[in-house]
């Protein structure tokens, strides 16, 4: 008799199943000295065990059997048969990492049920998704493999695999559906689980969308039906799946079933200890190196070949949030029948079913669940091999100079999802309220997603790392841990990392405020976190970074021209424990804005001092006696409202001493430290107008034919594009370059390429704006789409924050000083 040293197995006759093996299992020692079997603990409504024989010495051979649960069983339960028929097709005619079955005994009188033996592979299983204690670049090559992994076992041709007839192809979702939902009647009311009146609302909708293709037989193909990361088995060191477990519920029919199932934890907590956590990892933070679902879902769409499932996937999701739902109320209801498989833990299964219901609803109601593409350059792929460079944080990789790191990507697709959910629906509704006569109001709904944005974390990004530790020294003398001011500065971003970002922002002219990363507030917090003292920082910035006020920076006047601030000729005259403001400016920007409470006004304090010494910057409230909003400008007929550029008169306006910045005569000092980094906010913002007027030049461009072909296929309009193009990725280049100097050398080393950035974006983007504009005909000079307000705005922008001619200055004049050099 062999002995059994380990076991929680109630009917397995031990000496039976090793002559059973001995016959069967290939290699499997004939006369072992010990066998060893144990129960693999996790998860298995099919009684999994480890069979570990020895031969004496320290040889040990190690199996695995899997077999049908004891007792009474559902008529399609539990089939081994099937799990065996699987593995065994993929295992003998595909490359699909499956581990090797060995033999099938469906003869119950060996061990009491059916049963099948396969190989053991010796590798990591990860049973929870988040990968704690592994390294992020490991994180996202986990996940990369479960894509490739997943996308692998649906390439496999079942028709010449022998599992052609494995199950009806058609209609799956629909009959999974009703299934599902006969299920979830049968385990809940009366004496059972609680019925959840939204789960009948959610079968309801399921069956109203499902997706056209579910009724194409021909696409369909092996489903796993139960495809998690915990049922892969990974190689010991390499990050590739050597085994995909638990096939119990494969079948064929529509694949993208797997796909979202796959993705759930994303969505909700399965975890049937955290009683009251049932949030997934996009609420909850998604940890450093896992992918968000939409790459996921593009690593796994790009690995298999199939098309981007835009329409449908909130249907695949919501259908797999509903099928686990009823899972967990059958599980529920079996805990309360004193029947559970899952023990104890099974009474938080109901709850965990309700709020998996209520998962699935938010997910339909959300506005849109994908980006419009899979993005290329944010595939698993491009990541790992800037991981591979080496940190995390370098801005560069073998990739290309600049890459932007995992952090700013994550950044980056959240603010694309952020501007598909939020900001492109919102501009219609944006534009209508600024042609009323309520204009001059902000819409409520603006203030709502600049909530919504904060909760996102996509607040204040563009304050660099530098000037946030300056505030927190000045603020709370370095020691703060406040965790609420923490979360008003930002992502600890440098210039570089920010412009991938901007330029995103970029795409709207609505969006930057609704970030917090509108000018000119972003200029005029810079100057108080890097000037401002502890009162002022308290009374303005505060408020500023919390988007609770607005403001204005008033330097330009009529009179005189203000691309030389030497002109100014406001006056800024101390009395007493006062200064006292008279002038006229105008293009005070955002100065319309009821939001707006404090102006940074440039005057002059001393007009006997040297030339740059005689200007000083003063923070005067808005509503000080004295100052005058008087009108509002136009750029091209457009006003900007409700933000607005307005004419200010400044009339024998009292200001406290303490308001002043720096000291007096330091107003050219800050404007020099304001103008560098909001320039160039300017430059990245242009890159991503132009972006978008491509985008939509080649949109029309599909659309419209003229003399018998689409505006498309006209030679002019390839070669108009190709030159967009060229520009735009020039400009890219150098608007990226000038951050990337800004960040290392700093504003005034940095000034000629910053001049260069300055002058080559609006220049790019009224080329590429007008092109686009050209290409959409009269339409393109209407109020019907966005590209006539882009155009005024990359239009101001050859003027605003100096005239290309004034940077064009700086940079010939630095280039005679190096020739002079030579
Ligand atoms: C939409 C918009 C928003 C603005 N927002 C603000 C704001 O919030 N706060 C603020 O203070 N200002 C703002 N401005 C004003 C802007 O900064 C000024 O218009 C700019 O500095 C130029 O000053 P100016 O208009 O007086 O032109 P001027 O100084 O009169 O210059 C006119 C032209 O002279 C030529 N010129 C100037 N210098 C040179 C040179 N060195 N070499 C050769 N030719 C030269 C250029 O062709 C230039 O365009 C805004 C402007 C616009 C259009």
């Amino acid at each position: 008799m062999v002995p059994l040293t380990s076991a929680s197995v109630d009917d397995l006759n031990v000496d039976v199943l090793v002559n059973y093996c001995s016959q069967h299992v290939h290699g499997f020692p004939q006369a072992p000295t010990h066998l060893t079997i144990s129960q693999f603990g996790h998860g298995q409504s099919n009684p999994t065990y480890l069979l570990e024989a020895s031969l004496g010495g320290s040889s040990v051979k190690r199996y695995v059997l899997r077999k049908k649960p004891a007792g009474k069983l559902l008529q399609s339960a539990h089939a081994v048969e099937r799990e065996f028929q699987v593995l065994n097709a993929l295992g003998a005619y595909t490359l699909v990492p499956v581990p090797k079955v060995f033999c099938l005994c469906t003869n119950s009188a060996v061990i009491g049920t059916p049963f099948y033996i396969m190989e053991y592979l010796e590798g990591r299983i990860f049973i929870d998704p988040t990968l704690p204690g592994l390294a992020p670049i490991r994180k996202r090559a986990i996940y990369s493999a479960t894509a490739k992994a997943l996308a692998s076992l649906h390439s496999a041709d079942v028709d010449a695999i022998g599992l052609g007839k494995y199950g009806r192809r058609d209609n799956y979702c629909k009959r999974q559906v009703d299934r599902w939902a006969k299920q979830y009647l049968a385990s809940t009311g009366e004496g059972k689980s609680p019925r959840n009146p939204k789960m009948l609302e959610l079968v309801n909708w399921l069956q109203q969308h499902i997706p056209s293709e579910d009724s194409a037989s021909r696409k369909a193909s092996l489903v796993h039906g139960d495809f998690r990361i915990d049922n892969l088995v990974f190689h010991p060191i390499e990050d590739k799946v050597i085994g995909i477990l638990d096939w119990e519920l494969s079948t064929l029919g529509n694949q993208m079933c797997d796909v979202a199932y796959s993705t759930l934890h994303y969505l909700v907590d399965f975890d049937l200890d955290k009683v009251h956590q049932h949030k997934g990892i996009e609420a909850t933070g998604i940890p450093q190196g896992i992918p968000l679902l939409s790459e996921y879902l593009a690593d796994y769409c790009s690995a298999s070949g199939k098309p981007w499932p835009l329409a449908e996937w909130k249907f695949y999701v919501a259908f797999s949030l509903f099928r686990g739902a009823s899972i967990h109320a059958g599980l529920h209801s079996r805990w309360i029948m004193g029947n559970a498989s899952g023990g104890k833990r099974a009474q938080n299964s109901g709850l965990k079913a309700d709020a998996i219901i209520e998962a699935a609803w938010s997910y339909i109601e959300r506005k849109s669940v994908l980006p419009q593409h899979p993005a290329s350059d944010r595939s698993a792929q491009g990541q790992l091999e800037h991981f591979n460079a080496g940190s995390i944080n370098q801005k560069t990789s073998t990739g290309g100079r600049f890459v932007p790191n995992y952090k700013i990507v994550e950044l980056r697709d959240r603010l694309i999802q952020f501007m598909e959910d939020y900001i492109y629906p919102m501009e219609k509704e944006f534009y209508k309220l600024s042609n009323t006569s309520m204009r001059w109001t902000v819409h409520p709904e603006e203030e709502k997603l600049k909530e919504i944005a904060k909760q996102q974390g996509l607040w204040n990004l563009w304050l660099p790392l530098d000037s946030a530790s300056r505030a927190r020294k000045v603020l709370f003398d370095g020691s703060n841990d406040d965790k609420v001011f923490d979360q008003l500065l930002g992502a600890g971003l440098s210039n570089l990392e920010y412009g991938y970002l901007c330029e995103i922002m970029g795409r709207s002219v609505w969006a930057p405020q609704v970030f917090n990363c509108g000018a000119p507030d972003t200029g005029n917090m810079e100057v108080l976190l890097r000037y401002g003292n502890k009162e002022q920082m308290q009374e303005w910035l505060i408020p500023l970074l919390e988007g609770k006020i607005r403001s204005g920076f008033a330097m330009t006047e009529p009179q005189v021209a203000s691309s030389d601030a030497t002109n100014i000729e406001c006056s800024i005259e101390r009395q007493g424990d006062s200064y006292i403001v008279n002038g006229k400016k105008w293009w005070t920007s955002g100065a319309m804005d009821p939001r707006c409470k404090i102006l940074i006004v440039m005057g002059k304090t001393d007009f006997n001092a040297p030339k740059h010494k005689q200007q000083t910057m003063i923070l005067v409230d808005i509503r000080s006696p004295g100052v005058q909003v008087i009108r509002p400008l136009t750029v091209l007929g457009f006003d900007d409202a409700p933000h607005g550029h307005a004419e200010v008169y400044f009339e024998n306006v009292c200001v406290p001493a303490k308001n002043v910045l720096l000291a007096e005569g330091g107003g050219f000092e800050i404007a020099q430290g304001r103008l560098g980094p909001g320039r160039l906010h300017h430059c990245m913002r242009l890159i991503g107008a132009a972006e978008r007027s491509v985008e939509l030049m080649v949109l029309r461009a599909h659309q419209r034919k003229a003399f018998g072909k689409f505006i498309a296929q006209h030679g002019s309009f390839q070669s108009d594009l190709a030159k967009c193009r060229v520009e735009l990725e020039k400009t890219r280049l150098l608007v990226l370059e000038a951050a990337d100097q800004l960040d290392r050398v700093g504003n005034k080393k940095a000034r000629g390429i910053l001049a260069m950035a300055k002058v080559a974006a609006p220049n790019m983007a009224l080329m590429v704006i007008d092109m686009a504009m050209q290409v959409h005909g009269a339409a393109g000079l209407s109020g019907d789409t966005v590209l006539s307000h882009l155009y005024a705005t990359a239009r101001t922008l050859r003027i605003a924050d100096g005239p290309d001619e004034v940077h064009l200055g700086t940079i010939a004049k630095l280039e005679l000083q190096r020739a002079a050099k030579l």
